[in-house]
Formats: structure tokens, C-alpha cells, sequence
């Protein structure tokens, strides 16, 4: 069978990109992580699919990581959706909504750049108690539509990202669902830059939305730095995150703003 694609990435972090919303296509995980694969396939760090929506939005949004697993939100891969959908239903609409398995979202295109309303975070806590060998600072963990760990460091270029990501990952403390893995760096009042392993590509990728707003926010507890928060990224790209911090550690209204662009487009043989 042959599958029309698209290529898309949203700061670095890319995507194979499939409508589905007739629901003719069955990808298994294999497939998937195939399609994903950067020598034997497309290549990408995850999947999205645009489904038809079961409860009201405009689109249901599935996300696959690179391994082929479901996972329930990707904040990069949202804007990239918000993007795809907004040509599919060819118009201009300034909003579309989407289901995702952390709740639904919107998109709205702001000048060149995509800013999600994000599902509220849960399950904060600024020291998970989590133990690593030769690790002293805090591990803060919060769900921002996917599980994240959060480390701040002083050295950001010289944390072993892929090592110590991966022993954060596969730690016990968050087993079993496990959690991407975030380093951050505080670089001016209102402005970070992080690297991220994520689970499901199990690297370090160049961006992780999620990530940037796991970040934002527990920097925002740390320091008292107010909403907007920027963050640099190892792409390249800097992004915004909005919240409305609520005083009991909780978060509202949170907003993720940053670039989603097409790459390519093909048909690849399944
Ligand atoms: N790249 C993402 C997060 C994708 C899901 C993640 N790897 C997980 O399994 O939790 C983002 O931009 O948020």
C-alpha cells in the first residue's frame, strides 16, 4: 500500500504527519517506528495522525514516538498539527481545536508562530526525592500533558544529556509509565535554555514542547520569574510559555508559542 506523508517540524523536533481522518489507516507500532526510522525510513522523532473527533473538537490528534508507543501529548508536535489542520480545512481559521489523551486543546496562529492552549499541568513536585549516583540537586517532576522530569544545571553544553537522561528515564522513581528528562539553565531573568532525552526516541532531541513548559513553569517556582518565560532550545529556536500561576504551586491558562513548518511531502510504500 502506498501512504502519502508529510514532513513537518516544529523547533527542530520532526514529524511524519498523516491524514486519517477517513480512518483507512491501521499503522502498527512497528510500521510506525519503521516509517520513523532515519536509515530505513522517512525518518522523524514521532507520528501524528489527524483523526475525526469524537467529542466535539475539530480533529482528534494521536501521537506516536519514534518506537512506535502511543504517547498521550507532544507539545512541538501540536503546533505542527495546528499548522497541518489549518491547511486541511482550508481556510484561515485563527483556532482549531483538537482531542488529545491529555485533554483537548487549541491552536491559533500568532503572526508566523503557533500558540497551543495546553491541557493544566499536574502532578507537581518541586523534589521528587529520587536518587542518582553522583547527582545532589533537586529532580522536580510535573505532567504537562506528558510525564517530565526537571534538573537545573549550572553547565548546560558540558550534562550529559544522553547519559543521565536515560538513568532518569528508566529510573525506578517514575516507573512504569518512565518520563522525559530535562536539564535547564538559567541564562537572564525570564529566559532559559534546556536540552531534553525523550522517551520514545530515547535520545536527546533538538526540542520537546512538553519539556519547555515543564521547565518554564518549575522555573517560575524557583525563581519568581513572571509569565512569559523563554526558552532556548538546542535547535536553535527560542519559545514563549504562558501561564497564570495560581499560588498553590498550580497553573492555568498555560500557552506554548513557537514555529511548525513543512518540510516535504512523498508517498512511501507500506
Ligand atoms: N516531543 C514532545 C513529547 C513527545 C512525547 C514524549 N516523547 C513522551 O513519550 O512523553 C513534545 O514536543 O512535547
Amino acid at each position: 500500500m502506498l501512504l502519502h506523508f508529510y514532513k513537518m517540524n516544529g523547533a527542530g523536533n520532526d514529524f511524519v504527519v498523516v491524514d486519517n481522518r477517513d480512518l483507512a489507516l491501521q499503522l502498527t507500532g512497528e510500521q510506525i517506528a519503521l516509517l520513523c526510522d532515519r536509515h530505513r525510513g522517512i525518518g522523524a522523532d514521532g507520528l501524528l495522525a489527524v483523526e475525526p473527533a469524537e467529542q466535539g473538537a475539530d480533529f482528534k490528534f494521536r501521537y506516536y514516538n519514534a518506537d512506535g508507543g502511543e504517547a498521550e501529548m507532544c507539545g512541538n508536535g501540536a503546533r505542527c498539527f495546528g499548522r497541518f489542520t489549518s491547511a486541511l480545512m482550508e481556510i484561515e481559521p485563527d483556532r482549531v481545536t483538537f482531542e488529545t489523551i491529555a485533554g483537548i486543546l487549541a491552536a491559533e496562529i500568532v503572526d508566523d508562530h503557533i500558540r497551543i492552549a495546553m491541557s493544566d499541568p499536574k502532578d507537581l513536585q518541586m523534589e521528587t526525592g529520587a536518587q542518582l549516583p553522583g547527582w545532589e540537586s533537586p529532580l522536580s517532576f510535573i505532567n504537562t500533558g506528558v510525564p517530565h522530569v526537571v534538573a537545573f544545571v549550572d553547565d548546560l553544553a558540558g550534562t550529559d544529556v544522553f547519559a543521565l537522561g536515560r538513568a532518569i528515564r528508566h529510573h525506578d522513581a517514575f516507573s512504569p509509565a518512565g518520563t522525559n528528562a530535562n536539564f535547564a539553565t538559567v541564562l537572564a531573568p525570564g529566559h532559559i535554555a534546556i536540552r531534553t532525552y525523550e522517551r520514545g526516541v530515547e535520545d536527546e532531541t533538538l526540542a520537546c514542547g512538553t519539556g519547555m513548559v515543564a521547565c518554564a513553569l518549575i522555573h517560575h517556582l524557583r525563581s519568581g520569574d513572571p509569565s512569559p518565560i523563554r526558552v532556548d532550545v538546542k535547535g536553535g529556536d527560542t519559545l514563549e510559555i504562558g501561564f497564570e500561576a495560581v499560588g498553590d504551586g498550580s497553573f492555568k491558562e498555560v500557552t506554548l508559542t513557537g514555529p511548525a513548518d513543512f518540510i516535504f511531502e512523498g508517498d512511501i510504500e507500506i
